[in-house]
């Protein structure tokens, strides 16, 4: 009989115009991929049989060009097939109302239970191998004007009732330390501007408190203009922008996850998907919306949306947002539409890394905002294991395939992933991986969003177990058991590397992370030896004396002071400790910012926009440094 791959046979991928999307890893547990053949670009299409089981003898099956696969709207547009399949009719189907002032929640469903929060039986995950009790004593700062307290407990207000359930769906027992700050913060009405580790629960960090009032207060109804044309218009309450159209379709999913049974119906998005699609699909409802700042805007110009009903604007990654490659497109989402302005909405901001200049461009989009620094911030979690090795580039290859082969369990067992500097590389790399003998898959910004996604689903499954991935992945994903990051090319900006080595050692679990370092690296040796010692991580002895060679600062920040509130930078009384008096000076004028003087006391950053301090301001220019933490976005974007 003839053999179907299982992402063949599955009705909800339709296989449109001849083949589906990412040659077929999906075979690997069947003929494994020793010998199988699997593809790491290019459906197979016709040549599809004689690769299966044939070997893949260099490329020779997959099909490399681009023939096989149903872009766009066939193959494996998963999420657009939700749109109007499966997906979106079990979560409307369980969908809750909000009567007379109070929140009725919709029927439970133990199908789409098990969807949204898998199989309690079966798995282990969530609050079983996750150790936050590391992060208990780990150093807070809270800065800003009348902090509240953390809380303790879920339990505490102001979390909602059916959150609460959902939240106990998902097996989370207590919040997390960033989750403990930002829940009665966001619950107070405040803005908030959060630092906190990858992989910390910065997610929950957000939605919970954004949901959490939504259940609450329910949805302003939207006034009819009379114009037939605006009926088909959304008006969302929340809004979350995300870099990249993988880590909005997560957070898309945690806000289904979290918004069952209840009146808030969640909306995802971004680019390289059906335009139209997304759009019917947001005419069921969209109350709150992901989206990646590209699309949105193309949505907003072509009037599908109205953020004029925005209560709350989440910036995702935010420094990334902020950065010089996307802050255009922000300004034109928050200041150039119909958003409320910062006194009307909560803006609430999130990231592992904050550098001062796009602090001090945030401030724009924020009201008397409070500044929460949770971990070293811009540091790495010690739970991630870090060994530089010196390796030069043409060594490289044999360099990961000695690592990939090693007989060190902890090296190999569960998911690799490895960061390239470009996407031609990231081909070269998989393709080489494959031809020796190893299950890798990769992801980059060439490559359509269908195959995007099927990458990275075979990686989750393990069915690819190593990714070779490019910027694109470094920010925010959430990958259960990616044991090992290989930093195959270093980034030029020591942030990236922050991001990306935090793809492992999440929620408390244990991670390694390789890079291979040589003289070509050396602008960032000394930021790495600062975050080493700071992680408490070994430093080999060449890296020490690179780093003394002088020149050299890459792209990245000096490390020494990590990130905190720029607004104490003038000395202004900062306490630190849980709660901050808002006694930090003020800043420069509106360009520049810092000011070694500022009136510090306790006018605060009133004022003319920004208080009358700061002689010295960080520049002039706002975004004269800005590109130091811009990693060429041209790259991956
Ligand atoms: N309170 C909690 N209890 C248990 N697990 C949690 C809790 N909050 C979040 N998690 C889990 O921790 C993991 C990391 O969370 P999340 O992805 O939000 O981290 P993050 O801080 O946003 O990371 P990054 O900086 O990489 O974006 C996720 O798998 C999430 O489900």
């Amino acid at each position: 009989m003839a053999y179907v791959p299982p992402h063949r046979s599955r009705s909800d991928r339709g296989d449109s115009e001849g083949g589906n999307s990412e040659g077929g890893n999906s075979f690997g547990h069947e003929g494994g991929y020793q010998r199988g053949g699997y593809g790491s670009r290019g459906g197979y299409g016709n040549s599809y049989g004689s690769n299966y089981g044939g070997g893949y003898g260099s490329r020779g099956g997959y099909g490399r060009g681009r023939g096989g696969y149903g872009r766009g709207r066939g193959g494996y547009n998963r999420r657009d097939n939700e749109y109007s399949s499966r997906g979106s009719y079990g979560r409307d189907k369980c969908r809750g109302t909000f009567v007379d002032g109070a929140q009725k929640p919709g029927a439970k469903d133990k199908k789409v239970e098990l969807e949204l929060f898998g199989d309690p039986e079966k798995e282990e995950k969530s609050a079983g191998g996750i150790n936050f009790d590391n992060y208990d004593d780990i150093p807070v700062e809270v800065s800003g004007e009348d902090a509240p307290e953390p809380i303790d407990k879920f339990t505490c207000p102001p979390i909602e009732e059916l959150l609460m359930e959902n939240i106990e769906l998902s097996r989370f027992t207590k919040p997390t330390p960033v989750q403990k700050y930002s829940i009665p913060i966001v619950g107070a009405g405040r803005d908030l501007m959060a630092c906190a580790q990858t992989g910390s629960g910065k997610t929950g960090g957000f939605l919970f408190p954004v949901l959490s009032s939504l259940f609450k207060n329910g949805p302003t109804p939207v006034e009819s203009d009379g114009n037939i044309f605006s009926k088909r218009k959304v008006h969302p309450m929340a809004l979350v922008l995300a870099p990249t159209r993988e880590l909005a379709i997560q957070n898309f999913e945690e806000a289904k996850k979290f918004s069952y049974r209840s009146w808030v119906r969640p909306c995802v998005v971004y680019g390289g998907s059906d335009f139209h699609a997304q759009v019917r699909n947001m005419s069921r409802g969209c109350d709150l919306i992901v989206a990646t700042p590209g699309r949105l805007n193309d949505m907003l110009e072509r009037g599908c949306v109205s953020l004029s009903h925005i209560k709350f604007l989440v910036l995702d990654e935010a420094d990334r947002m902020l950065d010089m490659g996307f802050e255009p497109q922000i300004r034109n989402i928050v200041e150039g539409c119909d958003m409320p302005g910062t006194t009307e909405r909560q803006t609430l901001m999130f990231s592992a890394t904050f550098p001062r200049e796009i602090q001090a461009m945030a401030r724009d989009f924020l009201n008397n905002y409070i500044f929460l620094s949770v971990g070293k911030v811009g540091s790495t979690s010690e739970n991630i294991t870090q060994r530089i090795m010196y390796v030069e580039d043409e060594d490289k290859k044999s360099s990961l395939l000695d690592i990939l082969s090693s007989t060190d369990d902890t090296l190999t067992t569960g998911l690799t992933l490895i960061f390239v500097e470009t996407k031609r590389m990231a081909d070269i790399l998989s393709d080489f991986l494959i031809t020796q003998n190893f299950p890798a898959t990769s992801i980059h910004g060439d490559r359509t969003q269908s195959e995007r996604e099927h990458a990275l689903e075979l990686f989750k499954s393990g069915r690819s177990p190593i990714l070779v991935a490019t910027a694109v992945a470094a920010r925010g994903l959430d990958i259960p058991n990616v044991t090992h990051v290989i930093n195959y090319d270093l980034p030029g900006d020591i942030d990236d590397y922050v991001h990306r080595i935090g793809r492992t050692g999440r929620a408390g679990n244990t991670g390694i992370a390789t890079a291979f370092f040589n003289r070509g690296n050396r602008n960032v040796a000394k930021e790495l030896v600062q975050l080493l010692t700071d992680s408490k991580q070994e430093i080999p002895d060449f890296l020490k004396n690179i780093s003394r060679e002088g020149s050299g600062r890459g792209r990245g920040r000096s490390r020494n002071a990590p990130y905190r509130d720029y607004r104490r930078s003038n000395g202004g009384g900062y306490r630190g400790g849980n709660s901050y008096g808002g006694d930090y000076g003020g800043y420069g004028n509106n360009s520049g910012f810092g000011g070694n003087s500022g009136n510090s006391g306790n006018s605060g950053y009133g004022g003319s926009r920004y208080g009358n301090g700061g002689n010295g301001g960080f520049g002039g220019n706002k975004f004269s440094s800005s590109s130091s933490s811009s990693n060429s976005n041209s790259q991956w974007w």
